[in-house]
C-alpha cells in the first residue's frame, strides 16, 4: 500500500477523544485509510459537555487547507464543525477548486445539547455548502432545521431526504434514526433511489461521537473509490459496533469505540478493498 487512499477531515477538536477531529482521525486509521485534518476551532470539551470554544484565525484555516493540497492527494473529505460564516466562505471557496465527494456532516450541537455553529451561520451552511455535497448526513434535529419542518414518522424523515436532494441541492441525503423511537434506522436518498440501513437499537448512553464516526467511515469508504449505498452500508456497521463496544468513560455521554469492529469478525471483509 504505497498509494492508499487519502481521506480528509475539516472540523473541530474534542480533546477527550471520542468526536470531532479526533474521532474522524481514528475511523480513518481504522479503515486503513491514510488521514489527514484541518482544524476549523478548537473546542475544550468531555463527555459532559463544551466547556469553551476557540475559532482559529481565518489564514490559519486558508493556510492549512492550503498546506494540504498543494502537496498532498485528497481522495475524499468531509467537513464537521464549521462555527461561522467567515469559515464557510473559505471552505466553500476551497471546495471549488477540488473535484473529489464531499460529505457534509452538518454539525449544530453537540450530544450534551450544546451549540456548535453560530445561529446566522445556519442559512449559509444551507444555502451555500449543501450544494457542494456529494453527502449530507442530518440527524433528525439538523435535518429538521434544514428543510424547516417538523420530522415526526419515519415518512417525513424520507421527504427531508427528499427535499434536501430536489430543493437545497445536495447529491444525497443520509437523514439518521438515532434520535428516533425503536430501531435505528437511516434513510439514503440519492437522486433516485431510497435506501434503508436499519440496526437494533443499543441501549447506552454512550454515544458521543456517533455522528462523526458515521460520516468519517463513509468518507474513507468513498476514499477507496466504493460507491455511496455500500459506503454506507458498511459505515452503518462499522458505527453500531462502536456503539454496541462503546466505553463508560468519562461522567457524560461516553465515546464510541472506534475498534469495535474488529470484535465483529463478520465484517473482517472491510480491510480486502484497497
Ligand atoms: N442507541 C443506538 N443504537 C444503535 N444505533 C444508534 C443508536 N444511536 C444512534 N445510532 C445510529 O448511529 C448513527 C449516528 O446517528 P445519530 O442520529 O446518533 O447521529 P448524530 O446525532 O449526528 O450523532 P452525534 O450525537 O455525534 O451528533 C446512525 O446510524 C444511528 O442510527
Ligand atoms: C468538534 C465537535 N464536532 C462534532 C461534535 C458532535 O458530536 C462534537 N461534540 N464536537
Amino acid at each position: 500500500m504505497n498509494n492508499p487512499a487519502c481521506a480528509l477531515t475539516i472540523a473541530g477538536t474534542d480533546p477527550s477523544g471520542g468526536a470531532g477531529i479526533q474521532a474522524d482521525l481514528k475511523t480513518f486509521q481504522e479503515l486503513q485509510v491514510y488521514g489527514m485534518s484541518v482544524i476549523t476551532s478548537v473546542v475544550a470539551q468531555n463527555t459532559t459537555g463544551v466547556k469553551s470554544v476557540h475559532h482559529l484565525p481565518l489564514d490559519m484555516l486558508s493556510q492549512q487547507l492550503e498546506a494540504v493540497s498543494s502537496d498532498m492527494p485528497v481522495h475524499a473529505f468531509k467537513t464537521g464543525m464549521i462555527a461561522d460564516i467567515g469559515m464557510m466562505e473559505i471552505i466553500r471557496d476551497w471546495i471549488k477548486e477540488i473535484h473529489v465527494p464531499y460529505v457534509m456532516d452538518p454539525v449544530m450541537i453537540a450530544t450534551s445539547g450544546d451549540a456548535l455553529i453560530n445561529e446566522n451561520a445556519r442559512d449559509f451552511l444551507r444555502e451555500h455548502l449543501v450544494p457542494l455535497a456529494a453527502l449530507v448526513t442530518p440527524n433528525i434535529s439538523e435535518a429538521e432545521d434544514m428543510v424547516g419542518e417538523r420530522i415526526r414518522s419515519h415518512e417525513d424523515m424520507k421527504n427531508a431526504a427528499r427535499k434536501i436532494v430536489h430543493t437545497l441541492g445536495a447529491g444525497a441525503a443520509l437523514v439518521k434514526g438515532g434520535h428516533m423511537e425503536g430501531q435505528a434506522v437511516d434513510y439514503l436518498y440519492d437522486g433516485e433511489f431510497m435506501y434503508t440501513y436499519t440496526s437494533e437499537r443499543i441501549e447506552t448512553k454512550n454515544i458521543h461521537g456517533t455522528g462523526c464516526t458515521y460520516s468519517a467511515a463513509i468518507t474513507a469508504f468513498l476514499s477507496r473509490g466504493m460507491e455511496l449505498p455500500e459506503a454506507v452500508e458498511k459505515s452503518k456497521t462499522f458505527v453500531t459496533a462502536a456503539i454496541r463496544h462503546s466505553f463508560s468513560l468519562g461522567q457524560g455521554n461516553g465515546p464510541t469505540n472506534h475498534w469495535g469492529i474488529r470484535k465483529e469478525e463478520s465484517i473482517y471483509d472491510f480491510h480486502d478493498h484497497s
